[in-house]
């Protein structure tokens, strides 16, 4: 650890850093000396970490993904630090605002939701138990873009987070690999080599991820592309300014942006590139450390668990038998079960359209050798499973889902009702080959940066209450039991939620110009825009219930603020009408003198890491409402549960287990069940039928087709309307009559703020095993392996 005082060692960076002076240092300048001092912080135990690991020998873990959501990273590291009060201190003490400091700080938004994230608070749970790790990945400059509204519509802008310095990643000069693409195999000396056509050079850049008490800290590696030759002088000299550019231009475009699709799959052959890219650098990465630190290839995978999040890098299968096959000469079928060993995938989503499935062509043109393997990896499965009926190929097209499956020694799902499905559903015929393949690790969240950091109230009092063992040990929270029925603690704890909420209205006022009563329910969906997440049903309740306070002003109303937040793929033009219609309903409902006290709505634009920190510890109602069998798991569930916000939801991905473990009586539960679902779809004219049982339902898509919401434009949403009363495949309307009567349980429970607490407060109490420690020991356990290394410097 350094010897200084933080104030001191800010000041040091301040000048001698960044060449600043104090007396003209802009808040970025002392952002980025903070940064810098508690960056040195952590440094040592860095490279302990990777010492400690060296010298026991000890089995990584490596998580590639394409995405890691990880929001800001200096208040991450200074609670992981413990440096909280020390670094209030020096900033009050500089006559700085601590709260814009951090503030300051771009959200590094390298992914589109909760896949994402949930790479994010994996890398730091494996850092908070010790457990070797890498993360693989793509350094894009542009990560997910910037949401704005114009006139209530979704405008994309570029994101830009590395137009500034950016203080928590070195570059690795040293690790640099050749990644070639295209080109053709020839036979040479009876061996397919494959001799690429276009090549880019990979470039590793490593952020330090922290765990608590900063005890251990793990790398997370991004690649970014460069060209493999430099500036083009030559072509510049003759006046070819553009041209001798091109060659910078073009490799760059690999790591350039982030694609913004989270459900569809477009297919792209820049998609694949990247695919491709950090996956290939990420193994030659693995396989040059293993043969640095020497054994027999045949015992990789005693030494490398390989991660695959999604089928995203589900290429690695056919690129790892490759480097061993062709490369290093290992026999086919001992480089296929040698690469098995190693790899296990990830599946996040049911969703026919986000199953990845690239064209034979596409691979073919780009991966030429790729192609190959997979048809003989395909012949080698066949082979083996004589009745087997799962091909890796079908209609022109690669399944990587199927081929992340084969290439796999386990294959897991993140919630149980998801991973009961998978078996049903997408791998029925390869679960019946490989019934011992599938396993089930419910996803979890990391309490430092979801509880400690975004909820410091709530968090003061659980220590103050069952001390700290909860930060790193969350299923201690249930020590709480005692207190539910103790009135100073639920006091306690409803007071803190109060002045979160306070602390929310305040900035709402001040940033959006939105009055809102923090008394109100504070009801909360945020989230992509999907049909199967049905905003679209969140809005339809919000109608119904603002003519029934137009019908009946005089009515008790429980005081509700619907806050919405979230992005939609920019090509989903169904989403982006659910957010143009949330907005045109919020301008009319808002200025609607007889109901704006009791109903308000908001929908607050680009909803990323950062503002999710703000709104879930200020939430009273947590919205979960996806078309049940639709939503994996969901993370922002447990967030919400985690910060005392009860659930109203269905019977849908993670909502299942939340339920089971904080009681039925602390859940809003409504709609069918995945079952009823389907049997539901499958009723003619089911929507036509809810509409026509339910004048509320009726009621609200009327006032929407009468152009209510879009200054008497009929036309606007009838696309919206039309597909509701007609296909309705999220199954909106037979829903809604339920979703109805569980807000109005809501209402009533709200109303009752005694009740009210202690609900919030069990939710908080039971839901300690939603932490994504537990979910990494499950990993741990049944699929990599690995046991944590002490680095010697935590004691
Ligand atoms: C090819 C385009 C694409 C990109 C991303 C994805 C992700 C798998 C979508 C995603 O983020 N899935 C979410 O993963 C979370 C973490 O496991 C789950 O909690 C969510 O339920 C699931 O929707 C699919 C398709």
């Amino acid at each position: 650890m350094t010897d200084v005082d933080l104030r001191t060692s800010i000041l040091r960076h301040l000048t001698y850093s960044l060449g600043s002076d104090a007396d003209h240092a802009t808040q970025h300048d002392w952002r980025i000396a903070l940064s810098l001092a508690v960056r040195d912080r952590l440094i040592e135990n860095w490279h302990a970490a990777s010492r400690a690991t060296r010298a026991v020998g000890a089995k990584r873990v490596y998580y590639l993904s394409m995405e890691f959501l990880i929001g800001r990273l200096l208040e991450d590291a200074i609670v992981n630090l413990r440096l909280e009060d020390e670094a209030q201190q020096a900033l009050t003490g500089l006559g700085l605002d601590p709260v814009a400091v951090i503030q300051d700080e771009p959200d590094a938004a390298l992914g589109n939701g909760g896949l994402g994230r949930l790479a994010a608070c994996f890398m730091e749970s494996l850092s908070t138990l010790g457990v070797p790790a890498f993360g693989y990945g793509i350094r894009y400059e542009h990560g997910l873009f910037r949401q704005s509204f114009e006139e209530g519509r979704q405008i994309e802008t570029a994101e830009d987070w590395l137009t500034q310095y950016h203080a928590w990643e070195f570059e690795r000069r040293d690790v640099r690999f050749k990644m070639c693409f295209g080109g053709e195999v020839v036979e040479e000396g009876g061996k397919p080599v494959w001799h690429g056509q276009e090549a880019v050079m990979a470039q590793a850049y490593d952020t330090p991820v922290i765990g608590w008490r900063g005890r251990w800290a793990n790398t997370l590696r991004l690649w970014s592309a460069q060209p493999l030759h430099g500036f083009d002088l030559d072509r510049f000299n003759r006046g070819e300014y553009a041209a001798a550019a091109e060659p910078e231009a073009l490799a760059r475009t690999i790591s350039r942006v982030l694609y913004p699709d989270d459900t569809t799959e477009q297919g792209k052959e820049l998609r694949l590139k990247q695919e491709y890219f950090f996956t290939a650098a990420s193994l030659r990465d693995i396989l040059r450390r293993f043969e640095a630190e020497g054994g027999a290839l045949t015992d990789l995978p005693k030494r490398a668990a390989i991660q695959l999040n999604d089928t995203h890098p589900a290429i690695a299968g056919p690129e790892l038998v490759r480097l061993l096959h062709d490369e290093r000469e290992m026999p086919l079928d001992q480089a296929i079960a040698t690469a098995r060993g190693c790899l296990s995938y990830t599946n996040h989503t049911l969703m026919p359209e986000a199953l990845e499935r690239w064209s034979e062509d596409l691979m073919t043109s780009l991966l030429p050798r790729h192609m190959q393997l997979i048809e003989r990896i395909d012949a080698a499965h066949a082979a083996e499973q004589p009745s087997r009926s799962v091909s890796l190929t079908g209609d022109g097209e690669v399944r990587m889902g199927e081929l992340a499956f084969v290439m796999a020694h386990k294959v897991n799902g993140v919630s149980a009702l998801h991973t009961d499905l998978m078996k049903k559903t997408v791998f029925a015929e390869l679960h019946r080959l490989h019934p011992d393949r599938i396993v089930n690790e419910t996803n979890g969240v990391t309490p430092r940066r979801w509880l400690l950091s975004a909820n410091p109230r709530l968090s003061g009092l659980i220590t103050r209450t069952i001390g700290e063992g909860w930060v790193d040990d969350l299923e201690q929270l249930e020590r709480l039991e005692p207190s539910l029925t103790d009135p100073a603690f639920l006091d306690a704890y409803a007071a803190a939620k109060r002045a979160n909420k306070a602390d929310l209205a305040d900035w709402l006022a001040a940033e959006h110009g939105v009055q809102v009563d923090p008394d109100a329910m504070f009801d909360v969906q945020i989230k992509r825009i999907h049909e199967y997440k049905r905003q679209h049903l969140n809005i339809l309740e919000a109608i119904a219930l603002w003519r029934d306070i137009k019908a009946n002003p005089q009515g008790n109303w429980v005081p509700r603020v619907k806050i919405f937040a979230g992005k939609a793929a920019p090509g989903y033009f169904f989403a982006k009408e659910i957010i143009r219609l949330i907005n045109d309903v919020a301008a009319v409902i808002n200025s609607d003198p007889e109901t704006n006290r009791y109903l308000k709505v908001i929908f607050l634009p680009n909803y990323n890491v950062s503002l999710a920190e703000r709104l879930i510890p200020a939430s009273d109602l947590s919205e979960q409402i996806s078309t049940a069998g639709k939503e994996a798991s969901g993370t922002g569930n447990m967030k919400f549960a985690l910060n005392g916000a009860p659930t109203i939801g269905t019977l849908d991905g993670a909502n299942v287990e939340i339920r089971d473990r904080v009681g039925a009586r602390n859940f809003f539960l409504f709609g069918m069940t995945a079952d009823e679902v389907e049997a539901r779809r499958a009723v003619p004219e089911h929507a036509a039928q809810a509409i026509a049982a339910d004048p509320r339902l009726s009621g609200a898509l009327m006032e929407i087709s009468r152009g209510t919401f879009s200054r008497r434009d009929r036309h606007r949403y009838r696309g919206v309307v039309a597909n509701l009363s007609g296909a309705d495949y999220f199954l909106v309307c037979s829903d809604f009559t339920a979703y109805w009567d569980a807000q109005r349980r809501a209402d009533a429970a709200f109303a009752d703020a005694d009740a009210w607490r202690r609900m919030a407060a069990c939710n908080t109490a039971r839901s300690g095993w939603f932490s994504s420690d537990r979910t990494i020991r499950g990993y741990m356990a049944d699929i990599w392996d690995v046991v944590a290394v002490r680095s010697g410097l935590d004691e």
